[in-house]
């Protein structure tokens, strides 16, 4: 069975073009199977500031104290999934909404409880849960909170839940959707680039903040025989009559 993972970020869910339901279709036409994944940190931002909640971030990952993991679950699980969702259903595609932290989807465990409270690492994945959906021809659309053994629930970075889901169920593809064609720099598209050249990237600031997870999540992603690995825009076609637009993330050297 082909899997495909799509990672749909909260930078674009509130953009996303036709050409992004265009996009899913044809790659159902082409026999892929689509699981999604989605983020939604800039409603959680918005929650936050309501709730007049500090937001505070390290190495990329949100600190996330009690009242802000009821206010993660509430926008995540109450909000984006459902948007999500439903606009999937409006663009003709029947999707299922599937929170991380039931039924073991997401199994996980705290990254480390003193620094960043609440956020947690998958350390499992049911994927007979994720399988049975789409055998069933239903898009799983998951929300990125994990449980742990216990029960406690952890606030997961979407990019790395998206990574742990694809490897699960063993997809031929993970897909980065979010809100710029793919790799910039200097305002330019980088349409293939190999993993030690991000390292550089990142090591001289031509990637940073919300980029850095994703092209994390991607090696990791490669380094567990993931085929192809690709940053690409939900506000335009990146899948259309067989081809690609975006960054290709490869664990080859590029020649340059
Ligand atoms: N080299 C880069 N190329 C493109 N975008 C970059 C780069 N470095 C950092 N970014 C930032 O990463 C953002 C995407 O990450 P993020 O906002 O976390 O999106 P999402 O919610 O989709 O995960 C871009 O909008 C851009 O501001
Ligand atoms: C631990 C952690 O940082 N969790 C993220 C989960 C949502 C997310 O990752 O959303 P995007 O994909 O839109 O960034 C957060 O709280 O923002």
């Amino acid at each position: 069975m082909k899997s495909i993972v799509l990672k749909c970020g909260g930078s674009v869910l509130d953009e996303l073009s036709p050409a992004f339901f265009e996009a899913i279709h044809s790659l159902k036409k082409n026999g892929y199977k689509p699981v999604i994944v989605h983020g939604g940190g800039p409603a959680i931002n918005t929650m936050l500031d309501l709730y007049k909640i500090d937001s505070k971030f390290h190495n990329g990952l949100r600190v996330t104290c009690d009242k802000t993991m009821e206010v993660v679950e509430m926008v995540l699980s109450g909000k984006t999934n459902r948007q999500l969702v439903s606009l999937l259903a409006e663009g003709g595609l029947n999707a299922i909404g599937l929170n991380g932290s039931d039924g073991g989807c997401l199994v996980a465990d705290f990254i480390n409880k003193e620094d960043l409270g609440f956020v947690g690492t998958v350390t499992m994945v049911n994927k007979e849960i994720i399988n049975k959906l789409i055998d069933s021809d239903l898009i799983p659309v998951i929300t990125p909170i994990g449980a742990t053994e216990d029960g406690e629930r952890l606030n997961i970075n979407a990019d790395y839940a998206a990574a742990a889901v694809a490897k699960a169920i063993d997809a031929e593809r993970c897909i980065f959707v979010t809100n710029v064609e793919g790799i910039l720099i200097n305002g330019e598209l980088i349409e293939e680039t190999s993993t030690t050249e991000i390292q550089e990237y990142i090591s001289d600031g031509h990637i940073y903040g919300g980029m850095i997870p994703k092209v994390e999540s991607a090696i990791s992603a490669l380094d567990k025989g993931i085929n192809q690995v690709m940053i690409v825009s939900g506000k335009k076609a990146f899948y259309q009559q067989g081809g690609w637009t975006g960054t290709a993330i490869t664990n080859k050297e590029r020649v340059k």
